[in-house]
């Protein structure tokens, strides 16, 4: 079927769970079995191939599928022709340098040094961008470990908690050489394409239901203002008169990380009957 829309998704790894996670809750099929390798979503005329998150660039950068969902370090590692144009709010790390604890290194020393990292590409870039000529030692993973075997005398990472570098013994410095997370990703210069279009909604639908609640209060027609501020919704919250003289039901959506703030500013105002509720699904 030749108008299939042909997605690639990691097969395991950090971001495999949340990816299909996140498919699913877009309304597309996903996998039963973490072995299979091919997934067929007829109804929404699409296929899922689930990839090393570090091929999937590849595969996509050569034409081969017309989208994926990788890291956004992978992707700038992988020097393939594609670009990010979605990034997704989970996955998320940071890529640093660390060196032995006490060591007081400096980017500034890195000159002459040797730096492991699985991320070749990436490393190499920004030493180059900065003028740093050190030799990148590339190694396959557990990195951490480069440093006490004495290959390398410094250590270019995925940082999430910090916990692995730490155990290692290891102290980061320097800032971040990039912050990641999961991004959709499609072959640089592809021509615009409905089907994507329609996944890509869908998947932003998903981060606004994830981000976003619907809130619903009662107030007094005198302090509408007052709480439109307050809730001032996408377009403009929704208004409608109350069966109670002189008050008015107000509905809109709100940022769920600070909801309970909102309640309490509104609670303030006298607004009433405040309630917060789930967005299942949505298109803005
Ligand atoms: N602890 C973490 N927390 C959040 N995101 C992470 C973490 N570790 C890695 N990532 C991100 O997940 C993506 C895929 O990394 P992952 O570690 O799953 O792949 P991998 O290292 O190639 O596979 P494996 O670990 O199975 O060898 C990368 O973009 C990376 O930044
Ligand atoms: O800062 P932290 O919270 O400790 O997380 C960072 C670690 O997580 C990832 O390892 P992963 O579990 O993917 O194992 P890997 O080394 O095999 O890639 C990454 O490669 C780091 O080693
Ligand atoms: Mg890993």
């Amino acid at each position: 079927m030749p108008d299939q829309l042909r997605i690639a998704v990691p097969n395991k790894g950090q971001l495999s769970e949340p990816a299909g996670a996140m498919l699913h809750e877009a309304g597309y099929r996903q996998r039963k079995d973490s072995r299979d390798l091919v997934l067929v979503d007829p109804e929404n005329g699409t296929e899922f191939f689930f990839l090393r998150p570090r091929d999937i660039a590849v595969y996509v950068g050569e034409g081969i599928l017309q989208a994926g969902i990788t890291g956004r370090d992978m992707l700038l590692d992988s020097g393939a022709a594609v670009e990010e144009v979605l990034p997704l709010g989970f996955g998320g790390s940071t890529f640093r340098f660390a060196a032995r604890g006490g060591a007081g290194m400096k980017v500034e020393d890195l000159a002459g040094k040797r730096i492991a990292t699985s991320f070749a590409g990436l490393l190499k870039g920004y030493l180059a961008e900065r003028g740093v000529d050190a030799r990148v030692i590339h190694l396959d993973g557990a990195v951490e470990s480069a440093i006490q075997l004495g290959v390398a005398d410094a250590v270019a990472d995925v940082v999430s908690t910090g916990t692995t570098l730490r155990n290692a013994g290891l102290e980061i410095f320097g800032d971040p050489i990039l912050e990641s997370e999961a991004v959709v990703i499609r072959q640089e210069g592809a021509g615009d394409d409905p089907k994507i279009e329609q996944l890509l909604r869908r998947l932003r639908g998903v981060l606004v239901a994830r981000d976003y609640v619907m809130m619903d209060y009662d107030v007094h027609a005198e302090r509408l203002d007052d709480a439109v501020a307050l809730t001032p919704g996408m377009e403009g919250p929704t208004v409608s008169p109350l069966h109670r003289e002189g008050w008015v039901a107000v509905r809109a959506m709100v940022p769920r990380r600070t909801a309970q703030a909102i309640m309490d500013d509104l609670w303030e105002i006298g607004a009433r009957a405040i309630l917060v509720t789930d967005i299942y699904a949505c298109r803005l």
